[in-house]
């Protein structure tokens, strides 16, 4: 077993840092340079299992688990995992400051989830609170991290995110990203479904934003090819945007999805680390600054790179029925950002 992990986690390194020889660092007969990633809301029901996804990324030197409490608890737990990154656990609002320090990669699931009958929106009043403090707090302590958003209504909070490092003096929009990651796994999924297609194989763009209709799957798109019906379409790409209300119907009142969520948000922060150390042609879909549309944030495929964003990549040819999505969309989506502008410069 220990044999089997130690080969899996060598190869693992070996592939994502393949083409970095400059910031190498010895790590068993394989080298990767050192990460610090921070976790922000780390007793939560995402916090936990994205804590342990991130013990297991090899690319992670270090762990930081922070929450207002509970996180000694997780980070004894986590880090009794044996593999490469030490695990340090924060708790309470005085030891944010060294959770932070040095980080690589901050990731942020801290805020209250939905409830049967709510919307993402609906969570703004307390959450965007929650980000707007925390963010002040990266810029002080990490200003060159970069920032994976996962927290609610990600169409408000990233902007808030971006207007308090400008008021900080800190904002670079290469280094902000709202976690849409979630939003293509749902897609992926679905579709590997309906094409009958190797799951493993499939891929989806999802762009827009992340919440109802602003999220669009650009099934047009989706490879490896399939015929399917504008019927079915229409169905995926209806279930792909009510995915996270599915799961909060599910749980009834116990939250929404975090297990999900947990890969999703490992996935996007491995993909910023690969980017971070090197590794060319990372691209993920994430909501960014952008001026692929006239609205100043949008999600769509970006390449990630050593600085963080390092292109974000056009559209693409959309069908007919995608071309009326991105249409409807874009006024909830504008409102959303506006709002969370505003709560920024407001308070
Ligand atoms: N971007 C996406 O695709 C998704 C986003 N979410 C969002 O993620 C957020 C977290 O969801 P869950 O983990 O299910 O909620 P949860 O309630 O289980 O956990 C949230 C954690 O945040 C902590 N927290 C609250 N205020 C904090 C502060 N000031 N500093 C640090 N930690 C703080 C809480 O103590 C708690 O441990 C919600 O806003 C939810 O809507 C959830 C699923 C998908
Ligand atoms: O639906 C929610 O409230 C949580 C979320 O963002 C998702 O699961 O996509």
């Amino acid at each position: 077993m220990k044999a089997s992990l130690l080969r899996s986690v060598r190869s693992a390194v070996s592939r994502s840092s393949s083409s970095n020889h400059l910031l190498r660092r010895s790590f068993g007969t394989e080298s990767v340079p050192e990460r610090k990633v921070t976790v922000l809301g780390a007793a939560g029901g995402i916090g936990q299992p994205l804590s342990l996804l991130m013990k297991l990324n090899p690319l992670v030197s270090r762990l930081a688990l922070y929450d207002i409490a509970g996180t000694p608890g997780v980070a004894a737990d986590v880090g009794h995992v044996n593999t490469r990154s030490e695990v340090t656990g924060y708790a309470g609002e005085e030891q944010l400051a060294k959770a932070l320090e040095g980080s690589d990669v901050v990731i942020i699931p801290a805020g209250v989830p939905r409830k049967p009958g709510m919307t993402r929106d609906d969570l703004f009043n307390i959450n965007a609170g929650i980000v707007k403090s925390l963010c002040t707090a990266i810029a002080k302590y990490c200003p060159n991290a970069l920032v994976n958003m996962i927290s609610n209504p990600v169409n408000s909070t990233v902007p808030i995110a971006a207007e308090v490092f400008k008021k900080a003096g800190t904002y670079d929009e290469r280094k902000l990203f709202g976690v849409t990651t979630l939003d293509v796994v749902r897609a992926k999924t679905f579709y590997a479904g309906k094409a009958n297609a190797p799951v493993s194989e499939v891929n989806v763009p999802v762009i827009g934003g992340h919440a109802g209709i602003t999220i669009l799957p650009l099934f047009s798109q989706a490879t490896p090819k399939a015929n399917l019906s504008d019927d079915t379409i229409l169905a995926l790409t209806k279930r792909t945007q009510d995915g996270g209300t599915e799961v909060v119907e599910a749980k009834a009142g116990k939250g929404s999805a975090t297990l999900s969520m947990a890969y999703a948000g490992a996935l996007f922060a491995d993909a910023c680390l690969k980017g971070l150390n090197g590794v060319p042609d990372v691209v993920e879909c994430t909501f960014v600054q952008s001026t692929v549309t006239e609205l100043p944030f949008f999600a769509s495929k970006v390449k990630l790179g050593k600085n963080g964003v390092e292109q974000v990549l056009d559209l693409g040819t959309l069908s007919d029925f995608e071309k009326e999505g991105l249409e409807k969309l874009k006024p909830e989506l504008k409102a959303s950002i506006e709002k969370g502008i505003q709560f920024a410069n407001a308070n």
